[in-house]
């Protein structure tokens, strides 16, 4: 595991260099359980930071609304607790990621397995510049997604517990494997610390390399209130 630091830090020395469609991208892969918090700080950091939120779970959702033809097969793995086939979310995110004008993106809830991972390493050739990691006890994930109330098919206790176990079997060996290459930033989450972490968070952001100048500058009058 990479610098374990107490708060959502991004930290990027050195920014990737990947190419898709003709586009220079810089991807960073937000990761941790279900219920963690990955798409709440996902919003925090599009806000001051520019970067594009692809929430994998959001496009594959979108997808069985849209009517496609694996809109029933994708409904089912996600009642169930199941990763659905990559080249599936994969084909979603990349669609996304060359539909956008943007070239930085922040990829939530993947990879959520090994397949997941290298598959998408070999299609898109882009290797990620960092990994965020959201490591929350099972108690605190339960607490919130039974708490969440949007309507998520996936949101009860039954599913709960099936999303727990394929995070713990399936998806911490990604994790595993990018901290071995030391791409990973673990964000210790702690409900009551929120506050706290979201300030701390601002502030390491705030004096990250990749941000200079006209980031550091823009996050300067966000916090001061300045337009
Ligand atoms: N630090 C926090 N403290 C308390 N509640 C939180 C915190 N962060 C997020 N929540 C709440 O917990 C719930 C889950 O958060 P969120 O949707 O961001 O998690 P997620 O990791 O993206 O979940 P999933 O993988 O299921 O999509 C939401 O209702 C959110 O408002
Ligand atoms: N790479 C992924 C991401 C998600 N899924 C399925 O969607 C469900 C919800 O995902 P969230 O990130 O919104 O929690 C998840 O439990 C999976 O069933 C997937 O298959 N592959």
């Amino acid at each position: 595991m990479g610098t374990v630091v107490d708060a959502p830090a991004v930290v990027a020395e050195e920014v990737t260099e990947n190419m898709l469609g003709g586009k220079k991208v810089t991807v960073v892969f937000v990761l941790g359980g279900p219920g963690s918090g990955k798409g709440t700080q996902c919003a925090n950091i599009v806000e001051h930071f520019g970067f594009t939120h692809l929430s994998a779970g959001d496009l594959l959702r979108a997808e069985i609304k849209s009517g496609s033809e694996n809109g029933t097969m994708i409904e089912n793995m996600i009642k169930e607790g199941k990763i659905v086939p990559s080249e599936v979310t994969i084909k979603l995110l990349q669609e996304a990621m060359i539909k956008s004008e943007n070239d930085k993106f922040l990829i939530d809830g993947f990879p959520r397995n090994e397949e997941n991972r290298a598959a998408f390493e070999n299609v898109t050739k882009i290797s990620p510049a960092f990994v965020l990691f959201f490591d929350c006890s099972e108690e605190e994930m339960e607490r919130r997604l039974l708490g969440r109330n949007q309507g998520r098919v996936d949101d009860n206790i039954e599913t709960i517990k099936k999303r727990f176990k394929t995070f713990v079997e399936s998806s911490l060996p990604v994790i595993e494997h990018y901290s071995s290459k030391d791409k990973v930033k673990k964000v210790l989450v702690n409900y009551l610390a929120r506050l706290m972490l979201q300030n701390q968070f601002l502030r390491f952001l705030k004096t990250s390399k990749p941000f200079l100048p006209h980031m550091r500058q823009r996050l300067n009058r966000a916090i001061q209130g300045t337009p």
